[in-house]
């Protein structure tokens, strides 16, 4: 399966994207934010970083870059697109996922092992995972705070659009806990925390009280594979 990664100017996380990819058993695909050209990928991944260095807001400019009209296009269509951190901010700058993220509670950058429930396994990006099950992967951003109107917000909590909520600490004051959502249709999944740096053994956080150390975020790139087989 070809999973392409989109790397715009300031992208930062695109190569560890790629890797995660790659170890789950897909091809990488590296796509370029300037082209309109989708090259066919099965899937799409947008990467972390500072894309056009998080000018306007993060994610803003990138959310109106060239490959973003294909993009948009062929999400609505039903390609699976995993959004990470700047990636989520692209994805509600985009209107493919609803509500916005502005600067944390806290005023601070936030770099932290986060853990989160896995809300609904039922999207390309979770089926790997259990129902509720808690995994814990690296947070780094300034821009995380979820916020939504209140209608919004009770449309996201009814249709069941949570996909991953913040256990423990809320590290940037996020309503309702939110870390990352999915659309109605499952395929497209943005999320703050970042699943591709928590993928090799000993490399991700630890959590050794499930023996899986360090490897918790696999399930998302897992279960794309997964969905894409399936279908
Ligand atoms: N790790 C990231 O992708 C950071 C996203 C964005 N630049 C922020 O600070 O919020």
């Amino acid at each position: 399966m070809r999973v392409g990664v989109i790397t715009f100017p300031g992208s930062l996380d695109d190569r560890d994207a790629q890797r995660a990819v790659e170890i789950a058993g897909g091809t990488p695909i590296a796509l370029w934010h300037a082209d309109h050209d989708l090259q066919g990928v099965d899937a799409v991944v947008l990467p972390g970083g500072f894309s056009y260095g998080d000018y306007l807001r993060c994610g803003a400019i990138a959310s109106r870059a060239p490959i973003m009209a294909e993009l948009k296009d062929a999400a609505n269509k039903g390609l699976p697109v995993l959004g990470i951190c700047n990636g989520f901010q692209m994805l509600v700058e985009s209107h493919l996922l609803p509500g916005g993220l502005i600067r944390n509670a806290g005023g601070r950058f936030v770099c932290r092992d986060q853990r989160l429930r896995v809300e609904n396994i039922d999207t390309a990006w979770t089926n790997a995972y259990e129902q509720d099950e808690e995994i814990t992967i690296p947070l780094k951003n300034g821009e995380g705070a979820y916020i939504a109107d209140d209608e919004t917000l009770k449309r996201i909590e009814g249709e069941g659009l949570v996909a991953f909520r913040y256990l423990g600490v809320n590290p940037n004051g996020s309503l309702n806990d939110i870390a990352g959502l999915r659309n109605e249709r499952g395929n497209v999944v943005g999320l703050m925390p970042h699943p591709e740096h928590a993928v090799e053994p000993g490399f991700g956080p630890d959590t050794p009280e499930r023996m899986r150390s360090g490897i918790d975020g696999l399930g998302m790139f897992a279960s794309v594979l997964r969905s894409l087989a399936q279908a």
